[in-house]
């Protein structure tokens, strides 16, 4: 299929929606049968191709990313503005797999999701047309408050819909894999689009995109820098750094070096929240950046079942449905056998101060479970001789040590989920003298061996995700899940991270 006979069809599936369109279509069809006579050697650029035309003109270059420009192009007729991608192939590669991109945004059809158009390819380019939200992007959005905080609705509403587009993407087995605020968009109108899938990757092409490594190493979780698996949880992480810059306008973890950001990503070290903020964004966070990703919530939970979900729901045009009951209520009947099994001491009394409502009975208002006014007589009796200290200037070990201690005096010592192991002193050493600069773009980063850092589109010439565009997705992939499933949803490759990581440093 020649260039032209390939722009035909694109344009046809493209324009035949209005019947202006469809007149559209007769004049460019025209336009290209003209220039098709007169075919030069070599193909014409976008450029020649819109603004040559009667009905599209490139109205501005909006900027540049690491893997090309991003265009602002407007349709005479319908006024409509598009947003093109230009993305050099490179050579070596094949043009199939070069869609990706394309072909990700085109399945992601939701509110909250940069909407697909188009793409095509032309002269050695990947086009793709997407829609134009006019309000930019959110770290543009960010930097326009200077100090302003926004308020808690906006945060609140803003955080709703990015879950919201997050859930749709995981739901269908992918991964983000580079969200960040200059990655999620604004519209006119004020809805938040998650956008740039140029990173987004299917897991059941795992051959082809696992053993790659993409991210901006500011909203990089901590298995990643462990050489671990990216999983749905590494996009929870990434999602925490942006709702933390959308409460604070800083980043969560701010370094002057990368041994210090990497440090600090990886013990989840964080100034906290300002005070005003609710309870519950608090809360929120605290989960996000667990460092161990099982123990962060799910974009589905976050939604349905987490102490944030009633604030973020009212901010939904459609809610999102709490999740079907896997695990049975704790019935009260069941609760005052166990207890009986226990100790004969009711369980309600155990974990409940005695309240003023007295005894509720079904369908009554409960009591709130509430703390006792002061420490348990272990922890004073634990605390009694122990110096006073601020955490902060405690060094990592002795708190260990000191945690370690309190839970040996513990009358039952429970072993605790930890994922808090430093990070590898190979990558610490390799990043002391890097720029850090760098660890705001977003990388790509090839196994071992596989030659230097290539752009999003590009991937091994044996990729499985090559080939007919329906194959991409796997049909049975989108089956809903359980909330456990979530939590093992990751890629099934491990990568050497280090290596390309230190290929990208000595280059910068
Ligand atoms: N759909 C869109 N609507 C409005 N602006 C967009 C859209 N897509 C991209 N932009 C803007 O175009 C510019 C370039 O975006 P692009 O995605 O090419 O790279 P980037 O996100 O800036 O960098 P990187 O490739 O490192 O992620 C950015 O300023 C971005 O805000």
């Amino acid at each position: 299929m020649s260039f032209f006979d390939t722009t035909y069809f694109c344009l046809i599936n493209v324009k035949t929606t209005t019947l202006v369109e469809a007149w559209a279509v007769t004049h460019v069809l025209r336009h290209l049968s003209t220039r098709n006579k007169h075919a030069h050697s070599t193909l014409p650029r976008l450029q020649d191709f819109f603004v040559g035309m009667d009905d599209y003109k490139i109205l501005k270059v909006i900027g540049e990313g690491s893997f090309g420009r991003a265009l602002l192009v407007q349709h005479k007729n319908c006024e409509t503005k598009w947003v093109l991608k230009e993305i050099q192939i490179p050579k070596a590669r094949s043009g199939t797999q070069s869609r990706r991109e394309a072909v990700l945004l085109a399945k992601m059809k939701h509110p909250n999701i940069v909407a697909f158009k188009d793409s095509f390819e032309a002269d050695g380019y990947l086009y793709i047309a997407m829609e134009f939200c006019g309000g930019g992007d959110l770290l543009q959005r960010i930097r326009l408050q200077k100090n302003a905080h926004f308020s808690e609705d906006v945060v609140l509403k803003w955080f709703a819909q990015m879950c919201s587009g997050a859930k749709h993407i995981h739901d269908k087995r992918v991964l983000h894999r580079d969200l960040k605020s200059k990655n999620i968009f604004l519209t006119d109108n004020g809805t938040v689009k998650l956008g740039d899938f140029g990173s987004a990757c299917l897991l059941s092409s795992a051959e082809g995109c696992a053993q790659t490594y993409v991210g901006t190493p500011y909203y990089v979780s901590p298995e990643i820098w462990d050489s671990k698996p990216y999983n749905n949880k590494s996009d929870v992480w990434s999602l925490g750094c942006v709702l933390y810059e959308l409460c604070t306008l800083k980043h969560p973890f701010q370094a002057c070096s990368w041994k210090s950001l990497i440090l600090k990503v990886c013990r989840g070290a964080y100034d906290p929240l300002p005070k005003h903020l609710p309870y519950e964004l608090h809360y929120l966070i605290k989960h996000m950046f667990k460092t161990n990703p099982r123990d962060r919530p799910s974009v589905q939970t976050i939604l349905t079942s987490h102490r944030i979900s009633r604030l973020l729901q009212k901010h939904l045009q459609t809610p999102e449905k709490p999740q079907t009951e896997r695990v049975q209520r704790w019935r009260r009947e069941d609760g005052k056998a166990v207890a009986k099994l226990l100790g004969q001491k009711t369980l309600l009394t155990a974990s409940t101060v005695e309240s003023t409502f007295g005894e509720s009975h079904e369908g009554e208002l409960r009591p709130r479970r509430r703390w006792a006014a002061g420490p348990s007589e272990t922890v004073l009796e634990v605390l009694k001789n122990a110096d006073v200290i601020s955490s902060d200037s405690m060094p990592i070990g002795d708190l260990e040590a000191c945690s370690e201690s309190l839970a040996s005096e513990a009358p039952q010592k429970r072993e605790r989920r930890r994922w808090d192991r430093e990070p590898p002193q190979r990558l610490l050493s390799l990043l002391e003298k890097a720029s850090l600069s760098t660890a705001f773009k977003t990388y790509t980063i090839h196994r071992k061996g596989e030659g230097p850092p290539l752009g999003p589109l590009a991937d091994r010439q044996d990729d499985a995700v090559d080939g007919p565009e329906d194959d991409l997705i796997d049909e049975s992939r989108l089956d809903p899940r359980s909330d456990d499933e979530d939590t093992d949803f990751e890629e099934e490759t491990h990568f050497e991270l280090l290596d390309g990581l230190e290929k990208l440093t000595t280059e910068h």
